[in-house]
């Protein structure tokens, strides 16, 4: 199945599970590409998604979208998030926009061109542990053309690519066909000398596939909802983009927390994001849990019943698809019928951290 288009039927939504709303932080130098980034995931058909800005005005997010499309703006202004008073209120804009009422898919930030990365991703894991939102990665944009002259200009590679857990090398129509791989190579080569796991993945205009940074539960804008995302979408062929891979896996019976904890800490080749409801047997009693993981964040919360059937899936551009579906098959199909002790350590560990 190569290159299947990902219908969110069979990866429908977790958050309603988890009950917390994932929190995707949009960065990268001046011009990059991060408002283009912005407005091609607020087309997302059916997506329900807040949004954090600077400022209107300056960012230039397409107004019409978000009047129609997001159902509700936490707009921050007077300059850039990390250098305002109280973290420029964005823990506070985090707390509105995550109650369970607006039944958020997720919540973007888009943080200003000069915003330091690896702070920002501290601020929405400190927002983060009021249970109501959880952090969702850090997607930051890299103009493929200028990033030699703007950005990555000494011998250490810079400290803003730690932060990401995907990277968008942009602006690629614009490199001349001769030098494209030697350049995306090069950038490549930077990236992973100081994150050697981040995923990377070329674009043009910012397009690539929502359901690499989020879920949504309809493929199809809500009855309930304006149509001006429709038309903008109609009207500018924002559906350009190359899609993303998946396998899934139905669970009808508990999980090995062993198994699920080493997938989790060693995803299948070229998955970006796994996500899952899953049930495991306690000492007690049989317990549920959300499972997200998106690149190296892992987040692992107690869902309040087990579910009867569960799943996993795992979604990436460059996901190895056969050996996807053997991991996740793995899961599904090994018994757990007794207790595992190590196994239901390892899978605390995590609850903690993710608390
Ligand atoms: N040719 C080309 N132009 C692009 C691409 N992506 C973005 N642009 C243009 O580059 C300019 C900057 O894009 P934005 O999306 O506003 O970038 P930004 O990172 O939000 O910029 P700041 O908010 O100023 O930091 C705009 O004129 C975009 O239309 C691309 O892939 N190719």
């Amino acid at each position: 199945m190569a290159d299947a288009k990902i219908a969110s039927g069979n990866t429908a939504s977790t958050r309603g599970a988890s009950g917390r709303v994932p929190v995707i932080a949009l960065t990268g130098y001046l011009g990059a590409g991060k408002t283009s980034l912005l407005n091609h995931l607020l087309r997302r058909p059916g997506a329900r998604v807040g949004v954090v800005v600077n400022d209107f005005g300056t960012l230039n997010v397409d107004a019409a979208l978000v009047t129609g499309q997001v159902d509700e703006a936490a707009v921050i202004s007077g300059g850039c998030i990390c250098h305002l008073p109280d973290a420029g209120g964005l823990l506070d804009a985090l707390h509105r926009l995550s109650r369970p009422r607006l039944r958020l898919d997720a919540i973007l930030v888009e943080a200003s061109g000069m915003a330091e990365p690896v702070h920002l991703a501290r601020l929405i894991r400190v927002g983060s542990s009021a249970k109501e939102t959880r952090p969702g990665g850090l997607v930051e944009v890299i103009d493929a053309i200028g990033h030699f002259r703007t950005v990555d200009l000494r011998p250490e590679p810079p400290i803003r690519y730690a932060a990401a857990t995907l990277v968008v090398i942009n602006k690629t129509d614009l490199l001349p066909l001769a030098d494209r791989e030697r350049v995306l190579d090069r950038i490549r080569e930077r990236v992973r000398r100081r994150n050697p796991h981040v995923q990377v993945i070329t674009a043009r205009h910012s397009r690539i596939d929502p359901m690499l940074v989020f879920d949504t539960a309809a493929d199809e804008d809500p009855v309930d909802e304006l149509p001006l995302a429709q038309l903008i979408r109609e009207s500018d062929h924002d559906h350009d983009h190359d899609h993303a891979r998946a396998a899934a896996a139905e669970l009808t019976q508990p999980v090995s927390p062993s198994l699920l904890i080493d997938l989790v800490e060693h995803p299948p080749s070229g998955a970006y994001r796994l996500k899952g409801r899953v049930r495991v047997r306690g000492h007690r009693a049989e317990r549920g849990f959300a499972v997200h993981v998106v690149g190296t964040l892992i987040h692992i919360t107690p869902l309040p019943e087990p579910p009867l059937v569960g799943e996993l899936v795992a979604i990436g551009m460059h996901l190895d698809q056969l050996a996807a579906q053997q991991r996740l098959d793995a899961v599904a199909t090994t018994p757990a019928d007794r207790p595992d002790v190590a196994g239901l350590r390892r899978l605390h560990r995590y609850r903690v951290l993710s608390r």
